[in-house]
């Protein structure tokens, strides 16, 4: 399945990163109810790996976005495929995203969280591919800042599939 994927980012540097965002994340939190907002469905990886390195007594909460479906571009309409399954009001809320590419679906959730009216909403992504921007949007924990490519592996996914695969990579005929 992945012999035309190059390696962009390997297992053991994205688990590094992992380690170090858990750990200031931690920091600071601590003493805060914090709820992991995991972006369905390319943030699951993600935010499965993060929360066990977040030593602090938290939720977890799933949202289902959808907005690239079978192609390469964002389609800039962001659907709602699955909600918080409790209330946020009064909570720090830190929305876990995989990749943060034009900017448009973190923006848009943003937007919807800050109804909910929690204590506060920030944001972790994996990965930034600011060459891609539509929208700023604050990225309050970032992973790796990347080039302007499509990625697979770890969560993300071209046209469903690669999702499995442990690093980030370069699907060649999809850039
Ligand atoms: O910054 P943007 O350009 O909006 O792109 C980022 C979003 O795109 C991907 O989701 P996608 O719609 O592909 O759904 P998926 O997570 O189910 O793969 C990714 O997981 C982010 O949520
Ligand atoms: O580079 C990407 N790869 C997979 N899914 C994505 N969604 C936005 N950008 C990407």
């Amino acid at each position: 399945m992945a012999t035309n994927v190059s390696t962009m980012i390997d297992a053991e540097s994205i688990a590094q990163r992992v380690r170090e965002l858990g750990a200031e994340i931690t920091r600071d939190y601590a003493g805060r109810n914090l709820v992991l907002v995991c972006v369905l469905k390319g943030s699951f990886v993600f935010t499965s790996d993060l929360a066990r390195h977040i030593d602090l007594p938290m939720r977890v909460e799933f949202l289902g976005v959808r907005s690239y479906g079978e192609d390469t571009k964002s389609s800039g309409v962001v659907q709602i495929t699955h909600d918080l399954t409790k209330p946020v009001e009064g909570d720090h809320v830190l929305l876990v995203e995989d990749i943060v590419d034009t900017g448009l679906t973190i923006a848009h959730l943003l937007e919807l969280l800050r109804t909910r009216k929690p204590a506060s909403v920030k944001v972790c992504s994996l990965l930034h591919k600011p060459a891609r921007t539509r929208i700023q949007v604050p990225i309050d924990y970032l992973g790796f800042t990347i080039e302007d490519k499509f990625v697979v592996g770890y969560g993300l996914d071209w046209a469903e599939r690669y999702r499995n695969l442990p690093f980030i990579g370069l699907v060649e005929s999809a850039s």
